[in-house]
Order: C-alpha cells, then structure tokens, then sequence
C-alpha cells in the first residue's frame, strides 16, 4: 500500500512536536534552519543525520553553508508530508541536542 500523506489533524499534532519546525505548503514539506557553534560541529550533525536517514531509507533535502544547515523534509513516494518526515525531523532535533 502506497504511503499516506499526513492529514490535517496529524500535521497539527506533528508540529505541536517539533519547535520552529514550518510547514512549506509550495512543497507539502517541513523545513528548519539549524546552526550551529561552526563547521565542525554542522557537519557532525550532518554525518549523524545521514547515517540515520539512510538506515530508514528516507532522506533529507539541505543546504549547508559554514555553521546552518537548511532542511526540508518531505516524501516524495507520496509527493507530500508523510509519517517518515516527522520521524526524521524528531531524529535530528534528537541529535542537534
Ligand atoms: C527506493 C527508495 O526506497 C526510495 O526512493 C526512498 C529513498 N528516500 C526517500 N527520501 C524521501 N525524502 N522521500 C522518499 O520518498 C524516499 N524514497
């Protein structure tokens, strides 16, 4: 069975989860900006984030530049805001500690 897209009570309930977390409608995504204290340190989450990701086989869009790390999570499977989103946004609040 294909993946379902959130609906409107999840997305609000995922959110509530998931601080300075936005939903990007343009995408049906949820997006952050992460910094952190330099390079090193963006890039440790990175690597730690990747790991993750491709573990659950289901990865990230970013841009990183110097110490921010720009994210958006979305689904393209069901070309939307899914379950595995939200998991992936609560492992990398996990890791940005
Ligand atoms: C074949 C493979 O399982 C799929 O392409 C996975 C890989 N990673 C993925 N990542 C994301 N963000 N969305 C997907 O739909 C997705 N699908």
């Amino acid at each position: 069975m294909a993946l379902q897209k959130l609906n409107h009570a999840e997305r609000a309930e995922a959110l509530t989860q998931l601080p300075g977390w936005t939903h990007e409608p343009t995408r049906d995504a949820i997006t952050k900006t992460f910094r952190f204290k330099d390079f090193a340190a963006a890039w440790g989450f990175m690597s730690q984030v990747a790991l993750a990701a491709e573990k659950a086989d289901h990865h990230p869009e970013w841009f990183n530049v110097y110490n921010r790390v720009d994210v958006l999570l979305t689904t393209h499977d069901c070309d939307g805001l899914s379950k595995r989103d939200v998991a992936l946004a609560l492992v990398m609040e996990g890791l940005a500690g």
